[in-house]
């Protein structure tokens, strides 16, 4: 609350300027039981992300599966920690996107923050070091190619819930998702081309892996799975392949509901019986790498593979910090500013 009395140092410019918002989901402070479970406590309390009531499910989240998944959870993150920068991977290069995003719109004075969901840098306080800037109008990018309930909207809820705090607040314009987007699709084909010429195999196959989502929460009307299979269409088209070639699966089940099919682990792992021992996995549902891609998949899913017979598997990096990620996010930046009356 303490937010909301302070005096806004910029109360009524003359012009004020327009910021960038980069919104991302968050991830752990480090890898501590209790760093983790702090994140998870936040990130699994949200309804949109489990919509069952808050009376059934907080009883099972505080005393069940926050009791033990921390420890778990942990221990996968200790695996992929970018031990230089001593962050989880998600948080590094997402601040590095805003850095080089940053520079790319230096020259129109228009200044770049980022934020996340859950955890640090809060949304508030990103909004609150725009607004410090000289910022009245806020262009929010919520990290996320295709949309869904769980983590564009989770991410538009709190932007407004730091705004519903402000005594003078700013105007605001939330980017869509953008699942088939130009830049992204041809980011995308960039990652992959350089990744195939990186390697000393063929892949047969290049598995496109989403993160899945409950069943239940396309039958309400999300349109996730149709972006998911938009964003593939158009990487397909791209790079000439056929739906055999680069098929779509999604990963990371959590809890007892149905989720989205087919499930990349059992597609994956039937592979090398059908004659397939040499795959690459590309996630474009990702902006940067994180526990999903460089454990669930990198490590996890490349161990299921290799003891199912399979002989050689590649990952497709996300598209992190690269040229064609920050190119990206300044055409994203460039369109909403023109809508927002800067040129
Ligand atoms: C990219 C889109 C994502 C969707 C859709 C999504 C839905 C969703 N996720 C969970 C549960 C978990 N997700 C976890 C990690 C995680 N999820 C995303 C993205 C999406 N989630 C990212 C980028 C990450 C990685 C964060 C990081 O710090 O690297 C986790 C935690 C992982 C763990 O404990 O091992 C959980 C749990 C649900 C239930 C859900 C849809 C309802
Ligand atoms: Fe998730
Ligand atoms: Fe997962």
């Amino acid at each position: 609350m303490a937010f909301f009395f302070k005096k806004p140092q910029h109360a009524s410019p003359p012009h004020g300027r327009t910021g960038i918002l980069l919104l991302n989901l968050g991830t752990p402070d480090d890898t501590s039981y209790l760093a983790v479970r702090r994140y998870l406590s936040e990130f699994l309390s949200d309804r949109r992300v489990i919509e069952s009531s808050p009376l059934i499910w907080q009883p099972i989240l505080q005393g069940i599966i926050l009791t033990k998944r921390p420890f778990a959870s942990g221990a996968n993150y200790a695996r992929i920690w970018d031990r230089e920068e001593n962050a989880s991977p998600l948080r590094v290069y997402t601040q590095r996107q805003a850095e080089k995003l940053r520079l790319r719109l230096k020259a129109d004075g228009v200044p770049v923050e980022w934020g996340m969901r859950y955890g640090r840098p809060s949304v508030a306080q990103a909004v609150e070091s725009l607004m410090d800037q000289g910022c009245d109008r806020i262009v929010s990018i919520p990290l996320y190619p295709q949309y869904s309930s769980a983590t564009t909207a989770t991410a538009n809820d709190q932007l407004f819930r730091a705004l519903m705090k402000l005594r003078k607040q700013p105007a605001v314009l939330t980017v869509p998702s953008f699942p088939d987007h130009p830049a992204f699709v041809r980011a995308l084909e960039t990652s992959v081309l350089k990744t195939l010429e990186s390697l000393s195999f063929k892949p047969q196959r290049i598995v496109a892996s989403f993160h899945g989502l409950p069943k239940v929460c396309i039958e309400k009307g999300d349109s996730y799975q149709d972006e998911c299979v938009r964003t593939i269409a158009a990487l397909r088209q791209a790079l000439g392949l056929s739906e055999e070639q680069m098929p779509l699966t999604f990963q990371s089940r959590f809890g007892p509901l149905e989720w989205i099919q087919p499930y990349t682990a059992p597609y994956v792992s039937a592979l090398p019986k059908q004659g397939i021992t040499k795959i690459a996995v590309i996630m474009p549902g990702f902006m940067a790498d994180c526990i999903e891609t460089l454990d669930e998949i990198g490590n996890e899913l490349r161990e299921e593979f290799m003891e199912a017979g399979g002989e050689e598997f590649a990952l497709v990096p996300c598209l992190n910090d690269s040229d064609e990620s920050v190119d990206l996010l300044e055409a994203l930046s460039r369109t909403a500013l023109r809508g927002f009356g800067v040129a």
